[in-house]
């Protein structure tokens, strides 16, 4: 698991949070993938969600994190790829379930909404807990062809 690489992305509302969930991760041996933003000052969500969305559909990276203030507008923009499955998670039963019933390759948090402890935790069992597959697979497989 410690090989994986993870892309993180944040709007200026979740930069805090987002070094430091990049500094847990390098020190638990994973290669971070940072697509910005950089500070503090004031930027649009969904230009760092596309970046991020692009890494997990061209391979770039194996799993995801973005972070804005309520976590909601950078969810929402990352998830109109269809190569994302992005939840966004409060605490750590949402986050065992969105991998074991969801597979879902991409956590959002909001920066503004979680103390910085529960977000360690859910990330920690976002990364290690396995999708259960069975009935589940047939539910994700639908997700990736919606009646359009
Ligand atoms: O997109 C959001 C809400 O859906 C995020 O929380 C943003 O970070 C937030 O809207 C940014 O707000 P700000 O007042 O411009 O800092």
């Amino acid at each position: 698991m410690a090989s994986q690489k993870i892309a993180i992305a944040c709007d200026h509302g979740g930069f805090g949070l987002k070094s430091t969930l990049i500094e847990d991760l390098k020190t638990k041996g994973f290669e971070v993938l940072d697509l910005g933003c950089e500070g503090s000052d004031s930027v649009d969500y969904p230009d760092y969600a596309y970046k991020l969305a692009q890494a997990i559909k061209d391979g770039q990276a194996d799993r995801g994190v973005v972070v804005c203030g309520s976590g909601i507008g950078i969810s929402i923009a990352v998830n109109r790829f269809s190569e994302v499955r992005c939840a966004l998670i409060h605490d750590a039963l949402g986050a065992r379930m969105c991998r074991e019933h969801n597979d879902a390759n991409v956590i959002a948090f909001g920066d503004r909404m979680i103390g910085e402890a529960t977000a360690l935790d859910c990330l920690d069992v976002f990364l290690t807990t396995e999708f259960e597959g069975g009935r589940h697979a047939r539910r994700v497989e639908k997700l990736s062809n919606p009646p359009l």
